[in-house]
């Protein structure tokens, strides 16, 4: 064994082997999303790939079918929806695109050809930046450049039946719009990776392009993963992004094995594509037995030209920016922490009781009432709408399983307000307010409000209001017999209060003592009751 730096030879095979720990990941992705346009690419059959799963070749039309003499004509909505992604994407648009032929013979392609833009794609040169508090990366901030964006069509779906042995053709999805979307091989970590396809999954959302979604196939990722200089392998079939992460780490492992064990250049010397099994990558194809796609441009559509207004004007719709959105969020007024502006500018796709966009309408509206009735708010006193809209209200709906759009009828942001002013004010407590709310909640669910909410009425009804004149001695009995029922189970914890030594846990008496008036006496009132009563400062 020969060692030089970095690398060791085998005297007897004269195999390389790597002596370091640090070997650099790279990743680059190809993303294809469906678009939710009404009408096919190139023809009028409707958009339907999802929908239509139990209706097998429902919305396929004759060119969608490749039947002969079919020509196609291309769907303008999808060139302004591609638009909109490319210039969010940063990207350069190219006003003279043309769509090529990428020809293969699969069954569910029965035109022989897949219609893509190949050499001139609608978008170049883009990218997306990426920053750690946003999006929960390891470095600051990091760009990531993107080469192309194109416009092609989505393949019908094959049905193999294991039984029969045969397989069933779908067009239904055949001619579905699809933009592809090519990024540099930029990544060097696999929460890079993530953060990059969230980000996407939103913008497409934000943009209502598409519905984003990994699971049913309308965003599928290629990731392509390669280790220092040797050649990329490209990983498919990645259902969400879990197994994107946990093929990544599997694949870099593999490459790594071999690098390590000296067997580079039998192993990594091509590009190969390998799918993912849920536990490991397997081998499709090298990309020496991968076809020659034989790519021409298609004559039967022209250029797909673009006037430069056109393109500003789509310009000028384009929402504002996610990032920036949570950036506003996160200044004044509102001061909300990062977690929580993004709970109101990135959308959940698993949340059905209430979009992200609805909240944040409900908290601005509530935000902006409340500033309005009060002037001069401290920064503390700024966060209550932003504490219960988000902490109580929401966590009650996902309790009580209702939608924010059906408790927005008899509880709208007006009333909303006139709620959270009441604890402002310290009408009620902290505690007679989660009461009270919880219990308009309920109202709601069980359809019991005929009329306006009455909120000082159902103050009154719940006896939750905050004693003005405080009767000392039935709260200082109340204290003394909390005192003595804690003393009973846990002598020791009244007298570490007493020694000073967890003077926190005073709260918890206070806790108690809160409980058993409904938050009808203040805090402070209690605690002062129990540092009377234990005799500490
Ligand atoms: N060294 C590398 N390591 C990892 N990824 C890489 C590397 N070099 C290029 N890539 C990535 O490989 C992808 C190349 O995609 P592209 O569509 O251009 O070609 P392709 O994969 O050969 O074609 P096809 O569209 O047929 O899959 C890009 O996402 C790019 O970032
Ligand atoms: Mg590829
Ligand atoms: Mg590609």
């Amino acid at each position: 064994m020969v060692k030089f730096r970095n690398i060791r030879v085998s005297l007897k095979t004269g195999r390389f082997y790597s002596t370091r720990n640090e070997y650099k990941l790279i990743c680059g992705l190809e993303i294809h999303t469906q678009l939710n346009t009404d009408n096919k690419l190139f023809s009028l059959s409707t958009n339907a790939p999802f929908k239509s799963l139990n209706t097998p070749n429902k919305h396929v039309s004759h060119f969608d079918a490749s039947l002969p003499g079919t020509r196609p004509k291309l769907n303008y909505e999808c060139v302004l929806d591609a638009l909109k992604l490319a210039l969010s994407l940063n990207c350069n648009v190219n006003l003279n695109s043309h769509f090529d032929r990428k020809h293969y013979f699969y069954g569910d392609q029965p035109q022989g050809y897949q219609l893509t833009q190949h050499y001139s794609p609608i978008a170049t040169e883009g990218y997306m930046n990426l920053y750690t508090d946003i999006d929960t990366i390891d470095t600051p901030t990091k760009k990531i450049g993107i080469i192309q964006l194109q416009l092609e069509q989505d393949t019908g779906i094959s049905h193999y039946d294991n039984q029969e042995k045969t397989t069933m053709i779908d067009l239904n999805r055949s001619n579905v719009p699809l933009i592809e979307l090519v990024t540099k091989p930029d990544f060097t970590t696999i929460p890079q990776v993530i953060a990059f396809i969230k980000k996407y999954q939103n913008l497409v959302r934000n943009l209502d392009v598409s519905t984003g979604n990994l699971e049913t196939g309308a965003i599928r990722v290629d990731v392509n993963v390669s280790v220092d200089t040797y050649p990329r392998v490209e990983l498919k079939n990645l259902p969400n992004t879990s197994s994107i992460s946990n093929a990544i780490k599997y694949e870099y492992k593999r490459q790594v094995n071999i690098i390590k064990q000296g067997k580079a250049s039998e192993l990594l010397n091509c590009q190969e594509t390998r799918g993912w099994n849920g536990k490991e990558t397997v081998k499709l194809r090298s990309k020496e037995t991968t076809i020659d796609y034989r790519y021409m441009p298609d004559p039967e559509l022209g250029c797909v030209t673009l006037d430069p207004s056109i393109v500003q004007n789509v310009r000028n719709s384009l929402p504002r920016s996610s990032d920036d959105e949570i950036r506003s969020l996160m200044e004044e007024p509102y001061n909300l922490s990062v977690k929580n502006a993004k709970l109101l500018c990135v959308h959940n796709e698993k949340n059905e009781q209430y979009t992200s966009i609805e909240v944040k309408d409900f908290y601005l509206t509530s935000f902006d009432l409340f500033q309005k009735s009060n002037a001069k708010l401290s920064f503390k006193e700024k966060k209550i709408v932003a504490n219960w809209v988000i902490n109580e209200l929401l966590g009650n709906l996902n309790k009580l399983e209702l939608s924010l759009r059906e408790i927005k009828q008899s509880f709208p942001p007006e009333k909303f307000v006139e709620f959270i002013q009441l604890i402002h004010d310290g009408k009620i407590s902290n505690t007679g307010g989660k009461t009270l709310l919880f219990y308009i909640l309920n109202l709601i669910k069980e359809k019991s409000i005929s009329v306006e909410l009455n909120l000082p009425k159902l103050v009154n009804e719940l006896k939750i209001e905050v004693q003005s004149t405080i009767n000392d001695d039935e709260l200082l009995s109340q204290c003394k017999d909390i005192i003595d029922e804690v003393n009973e189970s846990d002598p020791k914890l009244i007298e570490a209060i007493k020694l000073g030594k967890r003077i926190n846990l005073l709260n918890y008496l206070v806790g108690i003592a809160m409980k058993k008036t409904r938050g009808r006496v203040k805090p402070t009132e209690y605690q002062r009751l129990f540092k009377f009563l234990l005799k500490i400062e």
